[in-house]
């Protein structure tokens, strides 16, 4: 048991899921995964093992933001030896053209965290996501017909800022959304030489105010699930 996960060693596959939303990590174990076993209840932030397609893979919920996933992520590497790391969130688009319901998988991630300046003495590490993760990700998104946008995004400290414009600056370097954890599970996965992935589903666009219904994020959310799965049992 670490700090934050209720589980024995051997109780966390190899393979980890991560929504932000322990609920959603509930959703997901319920639906997609066979003989699950709850591992964790630690603060709530709830963890299965199962297996999908016969392989075992784990779900465990993040929290929001980064000193949370960072916990979550340094305890699963470390104590339960987990290898392979998939976030699964949702983001707010900064583009006109990626809109409610499209997804985005993270190549980098950019930050107004400080998390990672403190690690690197005030310097800029560039998080990103691993290779053959990003590339099977896309092979099988695109053969369900769908086409996600690759590119950097934004991990923020605050979902809820001072200055409705601020990220506007980052839209027009390319920036293609926000979201919260992303930066530092890829730092953190890079630290021990692990690899990490995140997909993300658009819930709602900072360009336009548009946003999601629940109905609608609960079905173009198992798109980006499906996906996930499908990327965590290849090699
Ligand atoms: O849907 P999740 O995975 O929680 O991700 C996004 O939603 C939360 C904010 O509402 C933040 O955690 C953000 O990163
Ligand atoms: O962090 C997030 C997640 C979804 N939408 C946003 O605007 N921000």
């Amino acid at each position: 048991m670490s700090i934050h996960i209720g589980a024995k060693p051997g109780d966390v596959a190899e393979v980890v899921l991560m929504p932000g939303d322990p609920l959603r990590a509930k959703y997901i174990a319920d639906n997609y995964l066979e003989d699950v076993v709850q591992y964790n209840n630690v603060r709530g932030m709830l963890g299965f093992t199962g297996t999908y397609k016969g392989h075992r893979i784990s779900v465990q919920g993040s929290g929001m933001g980064i000193p949370s996933i960072g916990i979550y992520a340094h305890e699963l590497i470390t104590e339960f030896n987990v290898r392979k790391l998939i976030r699964v969130g949702s983001c707010g688009s900064m583009q006109p053209h990626i809109k409610p319901r499209d997804l985005v998988i993270a190549m980098s991630a950019s930050t107004d965290s400080s998390f990672n300046q403190n690690r690197f003495g005030g310097k800029d590490y560039s998080p990103a996501a691993d290779f053959e993760m990003l590339r099977k990700a896309n092979e099988v998104a695109n053969a369900k017909g769908i086409k996600p946008y690759n590119g950097n995004i934004l991990s923020s400290d605050a979902f809820y800022g001072d200055d409705a414009d601020e990220w506007k600056k980052w839209a027009k370097y390319g920036v293609l959304a926000v979201e919260m954890e992303t930066t530092a599970l890829y730092t953190i996965a890079a630290q021990f030489n692990a690899r990490a992935m995140t997909i993300l589903t658009v819930s709602d666009s900072l360009v336009t105010g548009e946003e999601l219904s629940s109905e609608d994020r609960q079905n173009t959310f198992t798109d980006m699930m499906e996906i996930a799965l499908e990327t965590a049992i290849a090699d």
